[in-house]
């Protein structure tokens, strides 16, 4: 498969806005790719548009090449593989981690059903691999609320790594983490990225500057360049129009 995600032209038009003009971006399978971009530039609206969350006016959103995501709804984006974690924590603060990661499989079942039915050996092998992947081992049977800001956020990473994602789309992970909890995202991101692609929104430069590979620019709706740190930070219309002075570096 040559890429995970294709958005083909997409434009997002909110009553006479246009938030996205016409979005061309490919995602390949196994990437970590930075996405960057002033305020209002369309980050957000493009991962919304991935996750099913806001709809695209025109284009279309292939997934794997043949799924066209613009027809599914939100839970069914999620059964094709993308899972999304937003900025704030959504975990279940009252229960163990443990039992954050077993409520986060992809099964129909509901909560009571999940508490009381016996975990399969293959259950509690993808929890135990998910827990080494998230470096939370040692924090099983710990109440979620009870973890610091950065392990919270590594748990929701984790309850999204349950669903087995083909993709996994994070909107700024690293958002008032210490130092050490930075540098930990930052490896996680690329760990995971050996089974699933990750496409993530970054305002922190210096995070993006040390993680990144492929780098996507947002201006206006529209795609102002790709590349690695080097090209983005050296192209002109990025140190105009992005970091708003010409001929310096970021
Ligand atoms: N539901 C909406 N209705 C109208 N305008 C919207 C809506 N959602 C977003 N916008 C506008 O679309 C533009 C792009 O917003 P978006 O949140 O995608 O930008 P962003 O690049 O993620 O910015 P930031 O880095 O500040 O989060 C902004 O001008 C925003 O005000």
């Amino acid at each position: 498969m040559s890429q995970i995600l294709w958005c083909d032209n997409v434009m997002v038009d909110f009553d006479g806005f246009k938030a996205l003009q016409g979005v061309d971006l490919m995602i390949e399978p196994n990437e970590v790719r930075f996405l960057i971009g002033p305020n209002g530039a369309g980050k957000t609206t493009i991962l919304d548009v991935i996750c099913g969350k806001t709809k695209a006016t025109s284009g279309r959103v292939l997934f794997e090449e043949v799924v066209n995501l613009g027809s599914l709804q939100e839970h069914k984006i999620v059964q094709k593989g993308i899972a999304r974690k937003f900025q704030n924590p959504s975990i279940f603060s009252q229960l163990s981690v443990f039992e954050n990661l077993e409520l986060s499989i992809r099964q129909k079942r509901n909560l009571t059903s999940v508490l009381f039915a016996r975990m399969t050996g293959e259950t509690k092998n993808h929890i135990e691999k998910v827990l080494e992947q998230i470096g939370l081992q040692d924090f099983v049977y710990k109440q979620a609320g009870e973890l610091s800001h950065g392990q919270k956020q590594w748990l929701e990473i984790g309850m999204q790594l349950m669903q087995n994602p083909s993709l996994l789309l994070l909107d700024e992970p690293i958002a008032g983490m210490t130092g050490k909890e930075r540098e930990k995202t930052g490896e996680l991101m690329h760990e995971i990225s050996a089974s699933c692609s990750v496409l993530v929104v970054e305002h922190d430069m210096d995070f993006v500057r040390k993680y990144s590979k492929q780098v996507t620019v947002m201006h206006e709706g529209k795609i102002l360049c790709e590349g690695n740190m080097t090209d983005v930070q050296e192209n002109e219309h990025v140190q105009e129009v992005y970091l708003g002075r010409r001929k310096q570096t970021c």
